[in-house]
């Protein structure tokens, strides 16, 4: 189990803002980087953003929200500058914006639009709600999954702090018949105060509203907050096949460095036990 553990870390995704500074040098070379879409600055600065990071020899992935594009041209643009930059993987959302600013008001919508342009990317990915959504009721989450399937490579969970809520929900969306593998997103090691600050306000589920009574208690319990005890207790499932769960995305909110040398001081400690004999 170690080493099913050991090698997934070796191929995680990392999820950064398009703007701010990133220690993107401390990633190894082609490791897959997924850069967020803001429904206030529009879809420019992802665009621009997965071509920097392709240049510079990362898996880029740009969330593309449905929301931010105008039509069916505006859309077209995007993808020839993704092609220009040998990016061919996206990661299709909705968009936080409360208005869709043109003709595509879900992810579905766009991917519909990239089928008619006979432009769908060569992957794909969409989002999934182990604890449903801030305010989508859970039947319409449930049912755009099973629209969006069909071009859906992979699924990244919502940010989701209890591993059996993550369990349940995998394993529900493969009796649903979606067979999409899941990246379990989480929080990389970022700063306590600005992680409780983004899942109060994207309105985080059950795990977050207990977070919430407990503020004081909770942020000193965040201050050492890492992935790791998720992992722990998920990380048996990566080697399972009934199980849909396949690897991490790690939110970083562009803090890489505490991210990576937790994730290194990890690879060597799971070193040290594989290498020891049974
Ligand atoms: N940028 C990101 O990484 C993430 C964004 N989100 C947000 O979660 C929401 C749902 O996204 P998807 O799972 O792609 O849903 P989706 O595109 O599959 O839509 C599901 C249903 O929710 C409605 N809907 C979606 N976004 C809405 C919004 N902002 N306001 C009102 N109705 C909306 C759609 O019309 C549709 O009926 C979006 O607001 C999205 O931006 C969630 C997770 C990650
Ligand atoms: N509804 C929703 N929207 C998202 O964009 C999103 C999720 N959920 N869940 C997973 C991650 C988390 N993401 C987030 C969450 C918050 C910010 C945010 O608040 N950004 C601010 C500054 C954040 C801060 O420094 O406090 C910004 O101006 O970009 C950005 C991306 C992106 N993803």
């Amino acid at each position: 189990m170690a080493s099913e553990l050991r090698r997934s870390l070796d191929r995680m995704r990392y999820e950064v803002l398009p703007v701010g500074k990133a220690r993107l040098d401390l990633l190894d070379p082609g490791s897959t980087v997924t850069v967020t879409a803001s429904p206030v600055r529009g879809i420019e600065p992802t665009l621009a953003a997965a071509e920097r990071l392709s240049a510079n020899g990362l898996h880029a992935v740009p969330h593309l929200a449905a929301r931010s594009f105008r039509d069916h041209a505006h859309l077209a643009t995007a993808l020839d500058r993704l092609d220009a930059a040998g990016v061919s993987e996206v990661f299709v959302i909705a968009g936080d914006g409360a208005h869709p600013l043109g003709e595509f008001a879900d992810s579905l919508a766009l991917l519909r639009a990239m089928e008619q342009l006979g432009r769908l990317p060569a992957r794909i990915g969409i989002a999934g709600y182990p604890e449903g959504h801030a305010f989508l009721p859970d039947d319409c989450t449930v049912r755009a999954m099973e629209a969006k399937a069909r071009y859906a490579d992979y699924v990244v969970s919502q940010i989701t702090f209890d591993a059996r809520t993550i369990t349940e929900w995998a394993r529900d969306v493969r009796l649903r018949g979606v067979q999409a593998p899941v990246y379990v997103g989480v929080p990389g090691v970022v700063d306590a105060h600005r992680l409780l600050r983004i899942a109060l306000k994207i309105g985080l589920g059950e795990s977050t509203r207990f977070l919430r009574k407990q503020y004081g208690a909770v942020s000193k319990m965040l201050a050492r907050y890492t992935p790791e005890d998720l992992f722990d207790e998920l990380s048996p499932q990566l080697a399972d096949p009934e199980s849909p769960i396949a690897g991490w995305h790690l939110f970083t909110f562009n803090e890489i460095s505490g991210t990576v040398q937790w994730r290194d001081d990890l690879a060597v400690r799971l070193s040290g036990y594989a290498d020891r004999p049974a």
